[in-house]
This record gives structure tokens, C-alpha cells and sequence, in this order.
């Protein structure tokens, strides 16, 4: 079953780029800065990712973002992370960023984009990923920064595949981005939000209702309203799961209890994500392998998972037939 999870084509449509710096570039970077770390060494970085929730998570991996400066840095953090994703099978990676906690620090915005620009290019061409760009805005700021945010963005938007939302979920419901997401809708970019991590199933609902998103990032807590359910299967709308990442940030407590199987049998279009690698645990492959301990599912669940992924990702039409039948190749062959 390893092999065969290892050899599916995976599409990653939930990471943080600035959550898969590990502890090693995370140095390296802040001796190349000049920036001081309060960690002395690999092991104490690692040592302090105990997390309580979403929020004292969120206050380390702000603090770690701090180590990225120039273009290059964006380059080499994507850049690593696109290889070892490469390693684990993974053959599309949708990375979100987060701009505005870059320009609080006085990074601009060109040079964030320089840097993952040129690594997206190189992985296409080197490592033969495809990728997609989302642009997220942060929850816990005011609307009328994501929207000079996004408005500075103009000379990026035709790069940006989307716009999502993300942070400190709880008493930051999605309406008040109505604007922002109203914005990009009337410039044709996709939208996709965080909903239904912390925050109550509620959140979901105005994600669809205000915000007119394709997909729902992590929406586990839909469950608490079975009405709500219905319409997310009736209207196909697909969830971005991030298992380890619920298991780390608390929102259950083992993975045995995670409710996806009751997701599954809901007839939900699922998805298995990393969200931020780095810090919770490992990357998509891993993801893949802890709902294998946990929940003993067949090929043909794990095959159907990667299936809705390559089938709802940002990608041309072109490259999601080649990577449908690569993914029955893959299949036929088990
Ligand atoms: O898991 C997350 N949830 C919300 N915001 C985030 N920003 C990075 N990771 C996360
Ligand atoms: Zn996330």
C-alpha cells in the first residue's frame, strides 16, 4: 500500500508555502539575513511546535516567515518544498501565500512574486510539477488591507489562479471579505477560504453565500449541520482535508477520531492536503499514510481522493487528462 500511495499522482491543493519552511532552511535563511532566531538550535525549533489550537500555531509561523527577505529566499523556500513534494509523487502543488504578512514586514509585494514565480517556472521545467498561485488573504486584518492588497496586485492578477482567506478563524467570519472576494469574482479569479476548521459550520455557509467559493479549505466542521451537508454534495463543492494538520491544531484529538469517514460516507468530494508541512507533521504522501493506519481504506478510496483532487484543481484541461490517465495507469497496474 505504500508504494502504490507513493506512486499515485497526487495534486496538492492546500498548502501554505510559508508553512513548509523547515527548521533547516529556516537557519540557513536567517544566517543569510541577519536575522535573529530564538531558537538555538534545529532540534529546540522542533522541540517548540507543541500546539494548543490554530492560534498559538499561527504565532510561530509568523515569527518563522520572518527569516525571508529577498527574492531568493521566496525562491529557495518553494523550491524546496516543490522538490521533496516531487519525491513523494506529488505532480500538481496549488500553493497559497500570504502577502500582507510579508508587507507588514516591509517585504514588497514584486519581490515575493519574483521569487515564487521563478521557482514555479523551474519546477515545471525541471521537476516536471504543475502548479497554481493563491493569493490569501489574512482574516484576523482589516478588509480594506486585502483590498489595497489585492488592488496592488493588479500587474499579478493574470499569475493569480485564485484568492483564499485564511488565519485566525474564530470572530472573523467570511462576510467580512464580501468586497475583497466580490472584487476578484468581477475580475474572473476563482475564489477559494478556509471555513469550518475552528470556526462554526456557519462560516461555511457565508463562505458560499458571500464569498461565491469553488472549494472549502478544511470544512470538517460541516458535519454539525446536516442540511448543510446535503447541499455541499448536492452542489459538488469539493473540501481541501488536512488530517494532521487537525490532529496538531487540536480540532480532534487523534487521528482514529477524525470524522472523514463520515465525510466519506456523506458523499463529499474530498481531498488530502499537508497544509503546512513543516510544522505539522510531514506532506501529502504523509497524509495519505496516517488515513492508511487509521482508517484501513482500499486502493480504491485512496485512488478516488486523488482522483477528485487532479479533477477540481487550477489546472489546463490538458494537463488534467494526462494526469487521469497516469492515475489509471497507476491504478490498472496495482
Ligand atoms: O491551518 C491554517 N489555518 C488557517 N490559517 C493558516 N495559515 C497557515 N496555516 C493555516
Ligand atoms: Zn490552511
Amino acid at each position: 500500500m505504500q508504494d502504490f500511495l507513493k506512486r499515485l499522482p497526487k495534486a496538492e491543493l492546500h498548502l501554505h508555502i510559508e508553512g513548509s519552511l523547515e527548521p533547516e532552511l529556516m537557519f540557513a535563511l536567517a544566517e543569510r539575513n541577519g536575522v535573529e532566531l530564538p531558537y538555538a538550535s534545529v532540534e529546540e525549533v522542533r522541540a517548540a511546535y507543541e500546539f494548543e489550537d490554530l492560534q498559538s500555531f499561527l504565532d510561530l509561523y509568523y515569527q518563522g516567515m520572518s527569516v525571508l527577505h529577498s527574492a531568493d529566499d521566496f525562491f529557495d523556500l518553494a523550491m524546496d518544498y516543490f522538490r521533496r513534494a516531487h519525491a513523494e509523487g506529488v505532480v500538481h502543488v496549488e500553493l497559497s501565500f500570504d502577502p500582507q504578512a510579508h508587507l507588514a514586514r516591509g517585504i514588497e509585494l514584486d519581490v515575493q512574486m519574483e521569487g515564487l514565480g521563478r521557482a514555479r517556472r523551474q519546477a515545471e521545467r525541471e521537476l516536471g510539477i504543475s502548479t497554481a498561485l493563491i493569493m490569501s488573504f489574512l482574516r484576523d486584518r482589516p478588509a480594506a488591507e486585502a483590498m489595497r492588497v489585492f488592488e496592488q496586485a493588479a500587474p499579478y492578477w493574470e499569475t493569480i489562479d485564485a484568492v483564499g482567506l485564511d488565519s485566525a478563524e474564530r470572530g472573523h467570519p467570511p462576510s467580512k471579505f464580501s468586497e475583497v472576494f466580490a472584487r476578484a469574482r468581477e475580475l474572473g479569479i476563482p475564489r477559494v477560504a478556509h471555513a469550518g476548521e475552528e470556526g462554526p459550520a456557519a462560516y461555511i455557509r457565508e463562505a458560499l453565500d458571500l464569498l461565491d467559493v469553488c472549494r472549502i479549505d478544511h470544512g470538517v466542521r460541516c458535519l454539525e449541520d446536516p442540511a448543510l451537508v446535503e447541499r455541499l454534495r448536492e452542489q459538488c463543492i469539493p473540501l481541501t482535508v488536512c488530517p494532521l494538520s487537525n490532529v496538531r491544531l487540536k480540532v480532534v484529538e487523534h487521528i482514529e477520531e477524525h470524522p472523514l469517514p463520515e465525510l466519506l460516507a456523506s458523499g463529499l468530494v474530498l481531498t488530502l492536503n499537508s497544509d503546512d508541512p513543516a510544522y505539522f507533521g510531514g506532506g501529502v504522501l504523509d497524509n495519505y499514510l496516517a488515513c492508511h493506519r487509521a482508517f484501513a481504506w482500499s486502493t480504491d478510496i485512496f485512488a478516488s481522493l486523488a482522483r477528485n483532487a487532479i479533477e477540481v484543481a487550477f489546472m489546463s484541461d490538458e494537463r488534467r487528462r494526462a494526469l487521469l490517465t497516469e492515475l489509471q495507469v497507476v491504478e490498472s497496474e496495482w
